[in-house]
C-alpha cells in the first residue's frame, strides 16, 4: 500500500492542492454570504430564502466533500515513508491549524443553522472579524509546508 502511494506522490499532492484550493474558497465565501445575509436581508423574506440556498449549497456541495477530499489525499500523504519527519515543528504547527481549520469550518455549519432557526445572535462586524481566521491559519500552513522550519 505505501509503494502504492509513494509511486503516486505527485498525483496524490496535486488532488491534494486541488482539494484545499476548493475548500479555502468556500472557507472564504460562506462567511462573506453570513456578512451580507445579517447586514441586509429581512427575516423570512424571499431574499432570506434564497441566501440559506446558496449557504447550504456551498456548504453542501463545495466545502464539506472539499474538506473530506484534503484529509484524505493529505493523510496518504503522511503514509508514505519518510514524507514527513516527525522530529521537525512543521509537522505540529500545521497539524495545530489543519485542526483549527476544520473547526472553523464546522462553527459556519453551526452558524447556518442558526440562521435557518431565525436565531443568529452575531453582527456583520463579527463575521467579518471571523473570516480572517482562516486567512491566518491558512499563511502558517503554507509557509508550515513550504519552508518547513
Ligand atoms: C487535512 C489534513 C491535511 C493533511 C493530513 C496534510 C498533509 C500534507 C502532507 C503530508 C504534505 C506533503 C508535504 C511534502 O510534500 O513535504 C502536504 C502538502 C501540502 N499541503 Fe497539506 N495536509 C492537510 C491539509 C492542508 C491544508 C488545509 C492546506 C492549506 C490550507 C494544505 C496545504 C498543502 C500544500 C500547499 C502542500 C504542498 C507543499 C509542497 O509541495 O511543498 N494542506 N500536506
Amino acid at each position: 500500500m505505501t509503494d502504492f502511494l509513494a509511486e503516486h506522490y505527485l498525483w496524490i499532492k496535486t488532488l491534494h492542492v486541488i482539494s484545499v484550493i476548493a475548500w479555502m474558497a468556500g472557507l472564504f465565501y460562506l462567511p462573506r454570504l453570513y456578512v451580507y445575509h445579517t447586514e441586509q436581508v429581512e427575516r423570512g423574506s424571499a431574499t432570506d430564502m434564497l441566501f440559506q440556498t446558496m449557504e447550504r449549497r456551498l456548504l453542501k456541495a463545495i466545502i464539506n466533500p472539499a474538506s473530506v477530499a484534503t484529509w484524505i489525499f493529505g493523510l496518504c500523504l503522511v503514509f508514505i515513508p519518510g514524507m514527513v519527519d516527525w522530529s521537525q515543528i512543521w509537522p505540529w504547527t500545521k497539524a495545530a491549524c489543519v485542526l483549527g481549520m476544520t473547526w472553523f469550518h464546522h462553527w459556519l455549519g453551526w452558524r447556518r443553522k442558526d440562521f435557518i432557526a431565525g436565531t443568529n445572535r452575531l453582527t456583520g462586524r463579527q463575521y467579518r472579524m471571523m473570516n480572517e481566521v482562516p486567512t491566518l491559519l491558512l499563511v502558517v500552513i503554507v509557509a508550515s509546508v513550504i519552508v518547513k522550519f
